[in-house]
């Protein structure tokens, strides 16, 4: 019987926190009793936008992670139906869904890292800074949350604007005394990303043997590439520098651009 309850128990985990209650409750588990799949000790994820553009392809890497060990997704839409959908991928990551502002610190306790998406994109002629009002907001939210239930966690913050998404995830966590500047992070990543394609295609190179450091922030002129610091080192002509770093300051609005093209025609 013991064997039983415990194998249900497994399956329970996959599902959000009312259910798992009800199984503690009905069946006389422990929660600790319920990790699922590998039940190997790892890092407890949460992400956060997790059903959206973003939040479903990271969700799937971090089910592949196998450093990953708990993984929370939260959303304020379609996140059981995500969950579900991830949490039957084959690897040990228990994976729970959380819906809705009333499951934010449910799906933030005890967490490691945590992981920001959360928000409105741009669409084509608006600038990272025309997303301020709605995602500000949504961030500051997130943070106090963040600062109520996990405040030890690394936070990687991928709303935009990020140049100001991360000072105002600042302010919150100083507000609520507990500021690390080493765990709270903008992911400018995409910006490095850019830089190694478009670097490695002028060169003939094989992009994952091209490292190029680029500092700053991550919108137009904030965003540096550090083109003289290349690995392979590689020399460049003026017209080559400022057109890698036109199309790397750029990239973003170039995805955006082509996305809303791509929409109109399959919705017409
Ligand atoms: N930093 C980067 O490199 C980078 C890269 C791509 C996108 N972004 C930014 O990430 C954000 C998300 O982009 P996307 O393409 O995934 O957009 P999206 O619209 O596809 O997804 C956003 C998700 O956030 C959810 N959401 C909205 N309000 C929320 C709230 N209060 N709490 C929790 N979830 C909420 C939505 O329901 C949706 O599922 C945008 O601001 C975008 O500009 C940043
Ligand atoms: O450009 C955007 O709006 C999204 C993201 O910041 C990107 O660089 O692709």
């Amino acid at each position: 019987m013991q064997q039983s309850n415990q194998r249900i128990a497994r399956i329970a985990a996959h599902i959000n926190p009312p259910n798992l209650q009800m199984v503690e409750e009905e069946l006389g588990l422990e929660r600790v009793d319920c990790r699922a799949k590998g039940a190997s000790p790892g890092f407890k994820v949460a992400i956060l936008g997790a059903a959206g553009g973003i939040g479903q392809p990271l969700a799937m890497l971090m089910k592949m992670n196998p450093l990953v060990s708990l993984l929370h997704l939260y959303d304020v839409v379609n996140a059981p139906g995500v969950t579900a959908d991830i949490s039957h991928m084959d690897t040990s990551a228990v994976v729970r869904g959380f819906l809705g502002q009333q499951q934010l610190e449910d799906a933030l306790i005890g967490m490691d890292l945590v992981i920001i998406p959360a928000g409105v994109p741009r669409k084509p002629g608006m600038t990272r800074d025309d997303l301020f009002n709605i995602n500000a907001g949504i961030v500051k939210t997130i943070c106090e949350a963040i600062a109520k239930c996990c405040p030890k966690a690394i936070v990687n913050i991928i709303s935009n604007p990020v140049n100001s998404t991360v000072p105002i995830a600042a302010e919150v966590f100083k507000k609520a005394g507990v500021f690390d500047p080493k765990r709270v992070l903008g992911v400018t990543m995409l910006d490095v990303v850019r830089a190694n394609t478009f670097v490695a295609e002028i060169m003939g190179l094989d992009p994952r043997e091209v490292d190029v450091p680029v500092v700053g922030g991550h919108a137009g002129v904030t965003i540096l590439p550090l083109l003289s610091q290349a690995k392979p080192s590689c020399s460049f002509t003026q017209k080559e520098i400022d057109y890698l770093t036109d199309r790397i300051q750029n990239g973003g609005t170039e995805v955006v651009e082509v996305t809303d093209t791509c929409a109109m025609i399959f919705s017409c």
